[in-house]
């Protein structure tokens, strides 16, 4: 019986530019994310009768928010496991231990890092020796985002967010969390935006070309001015509260305020440490805020520990 035990960062999108909607449902993007220092971890242990079973630990201070997280074949390190073994023919299967940090449905791609970790797991705990580039064609089937939570780092975003091409950036950024109380579901507000652009025209994404030039630069200032999310105006549509939260970080001064992701977790970029705190004070007393956490970018991909 082997094992392995994989630690995978969160994700957010320095921008978020959302094209019109696909005849396949799905959106086309043009976005840069970045990995951040809030990981979940996946072990894998090998079963000889080919079971795969996942548990759930939390470690978020929203309890209530692990009853979203299925425990079951809907589990997306399951289907992750699942797609691993079809495409390679293993016989083994696979306990898969969860120890969540990533908010649940916050927008910072959790299921997806979960997926993507499990992939890494059960690669190694199998033995089946897939390269990085087999394990990133599995990870686009499994969603948007999971390439990304692979890869880490920072990274452009095209196609619907599955394809990943490099970009020049240095620095490393400190960021202020907002965790909402209840998590958005990624497809609702995409439908939001749908509804909001009906009769418009939707122009195609682009990524700023201020947003490359801050992270070329490593100015903190600039990429603060720079970042962008196309799905603010539905996510606020849903959850209208979240204007109070960004606002609040605004006054205590941050660099950028955007939402991650689709929403609900606001994130704020401080300036340094001590800004940060400053920061992560001021959002601590606001009414729509369930937890806030400071963390930094980028970080590295899915990794064996
Ligand atoms: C909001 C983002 O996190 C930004 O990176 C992603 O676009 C969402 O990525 P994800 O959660 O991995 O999304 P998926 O699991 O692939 O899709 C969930 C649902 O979101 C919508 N969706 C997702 C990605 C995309 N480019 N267009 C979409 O319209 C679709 O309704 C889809 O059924
Ligand atoms: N391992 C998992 N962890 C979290 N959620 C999972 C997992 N497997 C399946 N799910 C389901 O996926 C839903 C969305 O979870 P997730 O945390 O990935 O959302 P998100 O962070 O908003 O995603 P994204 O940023 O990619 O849009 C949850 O409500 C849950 O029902």
């Amino acid at each position: 019986m082997s094992s392995a035990n994989v630690r995978v960062p969160a994700k957010i999108n320095l921008c978020l530019g959302v094209g019109p909607v696909r005849d396949d449902g799905y959106h086309p993007l043009a976005t840069v994310y970045q990995a951040v220092d809030l990981h979940d971890e996946v072990r894998a242990t090998s079963r000889e009768d080919g079971e795969i079973t996942v548990s759930v630990q939390s470690e978020l201070d929203v309890r209530s928010e692990v009853a979203f997280v299925p425990e079951d074949d809907d589990n997306l390190a399951v289907r992750a496991a699942r797609l691993l073994r079809d495409r390679t023919g293993v016989t083994l299967g696979a306990d898969l231990a969860i120890r969540k940090v990533i908010p649940v449905a916050g927008g910072m791609a959790g299921g997806s890092a979960d997926a993507a970790a499990a992939l890494v797991a059960c690669n190694e705990a199998w033995g089946t020796g897939l390269s990085r580039g087999a394990l990133e064609q599995l990870a686009a089937q499994l969603g948007s985002d999971v390439p990304f939570l692979l890869h880490g780092g920072n990274a452009i975003g095209g196609g619907r967010g599955e394809t990943i091409s490099p970009v020049l950036a240095r620095g490393a950024y400190q960021w202020v969390f907002a965790m909402a109380h209840e998590g958005l579901s990624t497809a609702a507000v995409y439908a939001e935006f749908d509804r909001l652009t009906a009769g418009t025209t939707v122009a195609d994404p682009v990524v700023p070309d201020a947003l490359l030039a801050a992270l070329r630069a490593g100015d903190a200032e600039a990429l603060g001015a720079a970042l962008s999310n196309d799905l603010t105006e539905a996510a606020l549509s849903l959850r209208p509260e979240l204007e109070d939260t960004l606002s609040i970080g605004i006054e205590a001064g941050a660099l950028g305020a955007i939402l991650s992701g689709s929403g609900p977790t606001a994130l704020f970029l401080a300036a340094d440490e001590q800004h940060s705190l400053d920061i992560a004070f001021a959002l601590s007393s606001a009414s729509g805020c369930a937890d806030v956490v400071q963390s930094r970018g980028p970080v590295h991909g899915a990794r064996v520990i």
